[in-house]
């Protein structure tokens, strides 16, 4: 019997015995703690992921383009909803900032309360489809799954008014079938989810850079202080957010960091380890000369 994981098709007999696993369209996955190659199977055959984001305070260009990064590498279709619409007076001015990260982006800005507003969704919602819904804390994930399902049946939290945070409510992991045949998936692993082996799915967030990049005089061009910097250029005409560059050399950072595994960091750690030692040495024998 092979791995199997929640979203998976799997083929049966009429005794309901099991047949094969079907093909996985996409994968959410992660690196299993130290390993170099191994991965954990977060989920499989997200078709839509809805990336959440309330329109108030908590409103982050940087924390969407890095769901944008962990959706794409898994395959699978992003979209933007932006929740909270009945309390802020022009939704546009969001619409707008969500345009700057790319023209082909699909985001609809909702309001999680009402059947009416989350019907905007329905083109994601059709028979078979399956949808995950990601986002930050109290953005509004549970109190949209509730409206598209009609029930009460995820626990939302009531809003801190302090900082505008919502309480963390979410504690069941779950495939819900909605009317229209859709699916929705929503696991806690898949909310926490992180950059880890994501080289393509930042690419494909940052294609806009990367397509600059192809312009600029050198390969290797690292987009700080090179002379014939195409996207240098491009931030100081005005086309392109400087925001946005710092985001993409950061994830891929961080990615990087997260990628390595854990046995090449403690070979990492290691050295450094001798280093301060022998550091610490050489200091001892300069201060008894
Ligand atoms: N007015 C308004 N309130 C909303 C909307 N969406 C969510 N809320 C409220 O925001 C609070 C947090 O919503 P939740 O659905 O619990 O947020 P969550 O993203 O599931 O949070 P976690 O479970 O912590 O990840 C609740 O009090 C909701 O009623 C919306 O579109 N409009
Ligand atoms: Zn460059």
């Amino acid at each position: 019997m092979p791995d199997i994981v929640v979203g998976d098709w799997v083929l049966l007999n009429e005794k309901h015995q099991f047949i094969r696993l079907l093909d996985r369209k996409t994968c959410f996955q992660r690196k299993a703690p130290g390993t170099r190659m191994k991965y954990q199977l977060i989920s499989a055959n997200v078709d839509t992921a809805f990336i959440v984001s309330s329109m108030n305070a908590d409103f982050n260009l940087s924390r969407i383009e890095r769901f944008l990064a962990v959706v794409h590498e898994a395959g699978a279709e992003p979209v933007i909803v932006l929740s909270k619409s009945d309390l802020v007076s022009s939704p546009e001015t969001y619409l707008e900032q969500i345009r700057t990260l790319g023209t082909n982006l699909m985001v609809e800005a909702v309001n999680c309360l009402d059947i009416q507003g989350v019907s905007k969704l329905n083109d994601w919602l059709n028979t078979g489809d399956t949808v995950c819904v990601l986002g930050s804390s109290g953005v509004g994930k549970s109190t949209l799954i509730n409206t598209l399902t009609g029930e009460t049946s995820q626990r939302t939290g009531a809003i801190r008014e302090d900082d505008k945070k919502g309480r963390h409510t979410t504690t069941r992991r779950s495939l819900i079938e909605l009317a229209c045949g859709a699916l929705i998936l929503d696991t806690p692993g898949m909310r926490e989810i992180q950059i880890t082996d994501c080289k393509s799915g930042i690419s494909s967030t940052f294609i806009d850079i990367e397509n600059l990049a192809m312009n600029c005089r050198y390969k290797d061009c690292q987009h700080q202080a090179e002379p014939g910097c195409a996207v240098r250029k491009a931030v100081e005409s005005g086309n392109l957010e400087s925001r946005r560059v710092d985001n993409y050399h950061k994830l891929r950072r961080e990615e990087a960091l997260n990628s390595a595994s854990l046995t090449e960091r403690r070979a990492r750690d290691k050295a450094l380890g001798q280093y301060y030692k022998r550091t610490l040495k050489e200091a001892k024998k300069f201060k008894g000369r």
